[in-house]
């Protein structure tokens, strides 16, 4: 029989950036944007409080992505609550390529488990991430929103692996976040189902560049950058952001699209042409930069 803790618990999420150029599906970084979630075992019913991003759009019942994911966590701890009050305060904005739904996912298991005393030998770390990426599909978001940093992560089987990797002091990104939403459902469906041997091949060395590169190489990154699996099949959906992303690398700034997009990322390395400053002055009217320092943390209790 699972006893629910008593009171209000919180929890914090942070925002991820998916690929990173090459590393389709399987890099992904963790990003200094938190949302932030309170959950609280209640007599009865469910009742669902938004502000921020998202606010007016996502729906307030059982189909909310953090209640859903609430839900199957509680399944596999034991038992649902009597009532469920939910109030969630959103930063990372919606389907541009900042992870949002997987911190939504990520924020809602490890609430569900807070919510449940002796929740963490109940659902440990690694049954708490499957249970994460089987909702969210691929691990990418789902890794680093959990554990922080920079994590290789992928399939393995019908399970998952995730390990983390280092990422240089001096590194840090810059978002141009994109006025208008690409879902990601949206982005994949562009995808071909083959890829010429000789791409393939090239993006697996600029993946294993852009690990050495992140972690101590950063003079390497815009080369590591380059992507040959996804971001061009995808231009169709977001042409401003492919743009912005050329001008950046035709600069020599290490610019990928973030996740699915339709956000750009931009890698600071501290030196000139790819220093913070530099690129907050490059954004296009009507998007949204932002200076945003590597999160070593992932989803914590707030
Ligand atoms: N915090 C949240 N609460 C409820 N639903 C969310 C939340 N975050 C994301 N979602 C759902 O996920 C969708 C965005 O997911 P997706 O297209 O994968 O983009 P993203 O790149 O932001 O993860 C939203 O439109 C919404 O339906
Ligand atoms: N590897 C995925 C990443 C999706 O990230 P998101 O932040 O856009 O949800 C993909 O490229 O489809």
């Amino acid at each position: 029989m699972v006893t629910f803790v008593e009171g209000p618990v919180r929890v914090s999420v942070p925002a991820t950036s998916a690929n990173l150029g090459p590393g389709f599906d399987s890099l992904g970084l963790a990003l200094d944007l938190r949302d932030h979630l309170e959950g609280e075992v209640v007599a009865e019913g469910l009742v669902v409080e938004v502000t921020g991003a998202g606010s007016g759009a996502v729906p307030l019942d059982e189909t909310h992505l953090v209640v859903r994911s609430m839900r199957a966590a509680f399944d596999l701890l034991g038992g649902q609550p009597a009532g469920l009050r939910l109030s969630c305060t959103n930063v990372v904005p919606h389907a541009r390529g900042l992870g949002s739904s997987s911190a939504a996912i990520v924020g809602g298991v490890f609430l569900a488990r807070s919510l449940v005393a002796g929740g963490a030998l109940l659902l440990d770390d690694e049954a708490l991430f499957r249970l994460a990426a089987d909702l969210e599909g691929h691990p990418d978001n789902v890794a680093p929103a959990m554990r922080g940093g920079f994590v290789i992560s992928g399939h393995q089987g019908d399970a998952f692996y995730a390990v983390d990797s280092s990422v240089d002091p001096r590194v840090s990104a810059v978002v141009f976040i994109a006025p208008t939403p690409v879902s990601t459902e949206v982005a994949r469906g562009l995808l071909p189902a083959q890829v010429p041997h000789a791409e393939a091949a090239a993006d697996a060395g600029r993946t294993a560049l852009l690990v050495a590169a992140l972690a101590g190489r950063p003079e390497h990154l815009w080369l590591a950058t380059r992507d040959y699996l996804h971001q061009d099949y995808r231009r169709p959906a977001m042409p401003d952001s492919l743009e912005l992303v050329d001008r950046l690398r035709a600069d020599g700034v290490a610019a990928v699209i973030s996740g699915a997009g339709p956000t750009v990322l931009a890698f600071s390395d501290g030196v000139a042409s790819s220093g913070t400053e530099e690129l907050l002055g490059r954004a296009p009217q009507g998007w949204q930069v932002l200076a945003l320092a590597i999160d070593s943390d992932g989803v914590r209790l707030a």
